[in-house]
Parts: C-alpha cells; sequence; structure tokens
C-alpha cells in the first residue's frame, strides 16, 4: 500500500495517460493586503487527467481554496503556469464550474429548475427548451425531481448542495471544482453526499478536483491526492491509486494513518 505514496513534489505521472487535461506547473500564489504579502502557496505542480477525483488536501492554511480559485481562473500566479488542454488559463470560463461549501450559492429568487437552468441560458446561450431539458436530467440525477419548482429558502443544506452540484454538472465542464462542499453538513448527510457524488461519477465519469481538509473524506472520494504543507503551500507527496487501497480490507485506516503521519509529523505542529 505504501507504494501509492510518491514524494516527489506532486510530479507523479501515469504512464497510461500521456496527456493531462490540467497541467498546474509550478505555480506561486500571492495576496497583497495593504499591509503586507501573504504567499499562499510556492512552487506548486501537479497534473489532473480525464475522470480524475483529484483531491486537495492538508491543513487550514494550506492554500487549497486559493490553488482551486487559480484553476478557475479567478486568481493569477506570480508565478508558473495553470493550463487546460495545452491553453493557459487567465479567465473563469464556463468549461470549469465550481461549487462552494456555503449554502447560499443559489440564487434566493428562482426556483431549482431556474438555478440550475440559469448558466446554460446566460454563459452556453441555450434556448429555454433546450436548457430545461438538460436542468431537469441533472436536477433527476441528484434525486430532486420532487423539488424542482421549490425555492432555495425550502431546501435543506443537503438539498442546496445537490442543486449546485446539479447546476455545475448540467454545463458539462471539463473539470468540476469542488471547495469544501460537505463541510458545512451533519456527518449522515455528508456521508450519504459522498455516496452519491461517487454514483454520479460512476454514472458520468466527469473530472473533479475536491478540496477537503478531512483525509477520510480525501480517501474516499478520490483516486489521487495531493498532500499540501501549510504557510506556504507546498506539495509534501501525492498518493495515486487510491481507490484501489481505500477497498482492500483494512487499507483505508493504514493508509488515513500514513497520511495522517506524513501531513502533520512536522515538529510542534498542531492540527
Ligand atoms: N483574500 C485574502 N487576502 C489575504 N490573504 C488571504 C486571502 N485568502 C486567503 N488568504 C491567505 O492565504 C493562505 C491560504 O488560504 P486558503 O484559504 O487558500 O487556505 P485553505 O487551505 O483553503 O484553508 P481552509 O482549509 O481553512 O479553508 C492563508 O494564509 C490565508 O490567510
Amino acid at each position: 500500500m505504501l507504494q501509492t505514496i510518491s514524494t516527489s513534489a506532486g510530479q507523479a505521472a501515469d504512464p497510461q495517460r500521456a496527456e493531462p487535461l490540467l497541467s498546474v506547473d509550478k505555480v506561486t500564489l500571492r495576496y497583497k493586503t495593504p499591509s503586507l504579502l501573504v504567499t499562499a502557496t510556492e512552487n506548486v505542480s501537479f497534473k489532473v487527467y480525464q475522470s480524475d477525483r483529484f483531491v486537495l488536501l492538508g491543513p487550514s492554511g494550506c492554500g487549497k481554496s486559493t490553488l482551486l480559485k487559480a484553476v478557475g481562473g479567478y486568481m493569477k500566479p506570480v508565478g508558473g503556469t495553470i493550463s487546460i488542454h495545452g491553453r493557459t488559463v487567465t479567465r473563469p470560463g464556463p468549461d470549469r464550474m465550481m461549487v462552494f461549501q456555503e449554502f447560499d450559492q443559489l440564487m434566493p429568487w428562482k426556483t431549482v429548475l431556474q438555478n440550475v437552468m440559469f448558466p446554460l441560458v446566460t454563459a452556453r446561450k441555450l434556448p429555454e427548451r433546450e436548457a430545461e431539458d438538460i436542468a431537469r436530467t441533472y436536477i433527476d440525477k441528484v434525486k430532486l425531481t420532487r423539488a424542482v419548482d421549490s425555492y432555495p429558502h425550502t431546501l435543506s443544506g443537503g438539498m442546496k448542495q445537490r442543486v449546485a452540484i446539479a447546476r455545475g454538472m448540467a454545463m458539462q465542464p471539463d473539470i468540476l471544482l469542488m471547495d469544501e462542499p460537505f463541510a458545512a453538513l451533519d456527518a449522515l448527510t455528508r456521508r450519504q453526499m459522498q455516496d452519491e457524488l461517487l454514483q454520479l461519477w460512476e454514472d458520468t465519469r466527469f473530472t473533479v478536483i475536491f478540496v477537503t481538509h478531512s483525509i477520510a473524506e480525501a480517501i474516499k472520494i478520490s483516486n489521487r491526492i495531493l498532500l499540501l504543507s501549510p504557510h506556504p503551500g507546498r506539495v509534501k507527496a501525492e498518493v495515486v491509486d487510491v481507490d484501489k487501497a481505500s477497498t482492500a480490507d483494512g487499507t483505508a485506516q493504514a493508509l488515513e494513518h500514513e497520511i495522517h503521519n506524513l501531513l502533520f509529523s512536522e515538529p510542534g505542529h498542531r492540527e
């Protein structure tokens, strides 16, 4: 099992899949505030392939969300490049849809159907009829058929996250970017949503980058995990073939233990 962990700084390549969908190459990301310059990530490299369930994992402040924002095109690297299908990312686009942790990412004055249709009509410029058909398909996939005409304030947190996932997936992006989408849910709903996400993946084999600071969630959701250390975020190791490890008896716990040690092994570090 331990051979699935590579400490070669996010460069683990899969010879079976030569062309990565996304390449993050030596990326440094900084925030400028009036009083200081914060380096969120430094020299981070990784590759994401078609149908990967790629997890960015690390303690609070290691730059997971910042990396996701940069892949989304909302932030420009001060060093390095991010490219999709070989084209440098310079701005947000419908090829990268984001799902956030917050439950208020839906438009409260629109129904579930209207929320899911919105980017299809505005960004993809689809006719209403076609947008509605696609939206209904994805609303069915996330098991919200009966709530299609409901407004967000009448839905539970888990249902709202399902709508956000349906809205992202309906756009059929190259990559779905998920920033701790289940972190604000209760433990039971969270587990249920993880199972549903995996079922959706079995169904459509979409490519997803998923941010979490839960090691157990990372192991359950992913096929590959990038481990980041904080202040500034640097690649600590990459775990490949996670799905094989997590389905073998007792291996998931051993892997969880191993990842925990890798992430929190520095002297004096607190979780
Ligand atoms: N808008 C901002 N302005 C200045 N600094 C920021 C800003 N957003 C994040 N940072 C800093 O950048 C670093 C990385 O933050 P980021 O939110 O990407 O980490 P994270 O790994 O996603 O953390 P968490 O798990 O707590 O969400 C932190 O030191 C944070 O304080």
